[in-house]
């Protein structure tokens, strides 16, 4: 689903890579975190998955596509085919919690008798129902997190990517947070979370790759958050 063949990126004036010969290969219905310290690379890493970079050297493979050979007005069709959930929830304050989720759709042209129909059923998915009423600032941080990754399902992207998701969380939303994600796993996506939460992955098992100054320095199925030999 996500292969990086030796991918290098270095910023323009940057002497130092950011990610230096990455090699990994992500299985459709993965679960992955990318773990590291800041400045490691992690967020670098995401943004050549949307293909927000374009790599130095090496090869990005999306789906089965090399994504930095993309003709640029395919871009918008890779970005859809993948959900994405921020730290800080990038909710639209001013539109309530059914209008964010909806508002993907509509942009992407569909009708508004699906939007109606498939809303309520994500809602429900993320365990917001009968909330769809409120405006952002009328709900926990958790609950806002839930909306944001309600949005970021509702097309049924084949990949999910997840900076921090839960960054701005208390631990026991945080662990609510992961159920969620994890049940969205089981659906078939692919889920790629940056974290720096070692609770999280502790409790979790799933892959962890680490990188440490741009290199993958481990990979690992059912993992620790910290070193484990
Ligand atoms: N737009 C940019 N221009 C120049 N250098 C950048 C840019 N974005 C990131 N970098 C550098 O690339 C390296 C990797 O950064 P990146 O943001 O990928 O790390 P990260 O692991 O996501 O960190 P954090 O956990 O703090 O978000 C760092 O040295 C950073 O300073």
């Amino acid at each position: 689903m996500i292969r990086f063949e030796k991918v290098t990126k270095t910023y323009p004036g940057q002497a130092r890579a950011a990610l230096e010969q990455v090699s990994v290969d992500i299985e459709k219905g993965d679960f992955v975190f990318l773990v590291g310290a800041s400045g490691s690379g992690k967020s670098t890493f995401l943004r050549l998955v949307l293909r927000e970079y374009r790599p130095s050297q090496g090869k990005v493979y999306v789906a089965g596509k090399e994504i930095n050979r993309l003709a640029s007005w395919k871009v918008p069709r890779l970005r859809r085919q993948i959900g994405t959930v921020f730290q800080d929830f990038r909710l639209l304050q001013n539109k309530t919690v059914s209008e964010n989720v909806g508002f993907a759709l509509q942009v992407i042209g569909k009708n508004k008798s699906y939007v109606d129909e498939i809303v309520p059923e994500t809602l429900e998915l993320v365990g917001l129902e009968g909330k769809g009423d409120r405006f952002p600032d009328e709900l926990s941080g958790g609950e806002q997190q839930r909306v944001a990754i309600a949005r970021a399902f509702v097309n049924r992207p084949m990949i999910l990517i997840a900076d921090e998701p839960t960054g701005n969380l208390d631990p026991n939303t945080s662990v609510g947070i992961m159920k969620l994600l994890d049940r969205i796993n089981r659906t078939g996506t692919t889920v790629l979370m940056a974290t720096h939460d070692a609770g999280i992955v502790d409790q979790m098992r799933k892959r962890v790759i680490q990188l440490e100054d741009g290199r993958v320095v481990r990979d690992q199925s059912g993992g620790v958050y910290g070193h484990q030999n």
